[in-house]
């Protein structure tokens, strides 16, 4: 799947003018309320029509102002599944999933109707009305929904902001199925860091209406001319190791390509490969390897960029093994280390700054 995306278009006071280009798996599109992310998925959806620009999937063109192309939403076979559900209230949950299928290919059949009921765990919800369904249980019904029209794209307008985090995780696993069985490519928005922890393969930040920056997650978040985009409370690279063992003093040692790093028990099997988010305000750094620290994690790295960031912050990209981390310091700090591009340092980073929530299985 490849989608490309180039669109303007003026909404009341708001100018949307975004780029996106989309491939297999899930692109994460990130941004601050009003920023104009439902605006962007709108138009991919047809709900919206852009003043001007092109969207193209694989090889139809579903949007081209000059040449007066405007599929109508019904033939793009995109899947949406919005923030509230939206279910029919008046129908039973099994009339709600297969409302959408009027359009579906209709060799997929009752096979995939199969596949997908069981694979979201809702065959024992088929005659009850959304009123008596949980907030999770509706959403789960409103993506199997959308996954019977069987879209080549589905669209995911923070699916799980409505909810408590409770059901977010109840929720979330099947997002990671999807994605991990090769289901339909997602666009995926939220402003959940934890979220993209999770999911995000690719990235799209959008600001003001414009899409300010993209790539592959990791790209995007070790990049410290990204750090004030992202804002610095959520600024942070995300690092990939295995876990190791788990040790009796309920820490877990993943095995990075720098070293061992030690975090909160983990309830995953040894040998299972995850994501690690380290936020840049959680790395310490020092210019000789720290031996009496209360931390467990210190790792050996080298500062490859140094940038300034927002209020008298800095923002220090590091090489850490094959991976990349940020760190973030104020300016006296810089002044005081004298630190340069190329200088080899130790990052220090606490184990309760990587709360579960900061890590997945990749
Ligand atoms: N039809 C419209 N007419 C006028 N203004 C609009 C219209 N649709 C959206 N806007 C404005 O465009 C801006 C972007 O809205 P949009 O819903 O796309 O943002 P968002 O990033 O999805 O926000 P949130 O995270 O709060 O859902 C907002 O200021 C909104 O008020």
């Amino acid at each position: 799947m490849s989608l490309d995306v180039d669109i303007q278009a003026t909404l009341g006071r708001f100018k949307l003018d975004a780029q996106l280009q989309a491939g297999q798996g899930a692109t994460v599109i990130y941004g601050r309320s009003g920023s104009g992310k439902t605006s962007l998925i709108n138009a991919i959806a047809g709900l919206s029509r852009p003043q001007s620009g092109r969207i193209t999937l694989d090889e139809q063109v579903l949007f081209d102002a000059a040449l007066g192309i405007n599929v109508p939403v019904h033939l793009r076979r995109i899947g949406y599944v919005f923030q509230d559900a939206r279910l029919f209230p008046h129908l039973n949950v099994a009339d709600n999933l297969d409302f959408g299928t009027r359009y579906a290919d209709a060799s997929l059949g009752k096979n995939h109707r199969k596949t997908v009921i069981e694979m979201l765990g809702i065959g024992a919800l088929m005659q009850r009305r959304p009123g008596a369904l949980s907030g999770g249980e509706k959403q789960r019904v409103a993506l199997g929904r959308a996954l019977l029209t069987a879209p080549r794209l589905l669209l995911l307008d923070e699916p799980l902001a409505a909810l408590d985090t409770q059901r977010k995780e109840e929720i979330l696993p099947y997002f990671e199925r999807l994605r991990a069985q090769g289901g339909p490519p997602m666009i995926y928005v939220t402003h959940d860091m934890s979220e993209i922890v999770r999911l995000a393969d690719h990235l799209c930040v959008l600001r003001d209406g414009k899409s300010v920056a993209q790539g592959t997650a990791e790209d995007v978040l070790a990049d410290p001319a990204n750090m004030k985009l992202i804002g610095v409370q959520d600024a942070g690279a995300l690092i990939t190791g295995v876990v190791d063992h788990h040790a009796s003093d309920g820490l877990s040692g993943i095995r990075l390509s720098a070293g061992m790093l030690f975090v909160p028990r983990m309830a995953v099997t040894v040998g299972t490969s995850v994501r690690i988010r380290i936020r840049a305000q959680d790395v310490i750094l020092s210019l000789s390897e720290p031996k009496d620290m209360s931390s467990q994690n210190v790792l050996p790295a080298k500062i490859t960029a140094i940038r300034e960031g927002a209020s008298s912050g800095f923002a220090i990209a590091l090489s850490c093994g094959t991976d990349r981390l940020l760190a973030r310091i104020t300016a006296r700090a810089l002044a005081q280390m004298e630190l340069k591009v190329g200088q080899n340092i130790w990052a220090v980073l606490k184990a309760n700054a990587m709360p579960p929530n900061a890590i997945a299985p990749s």
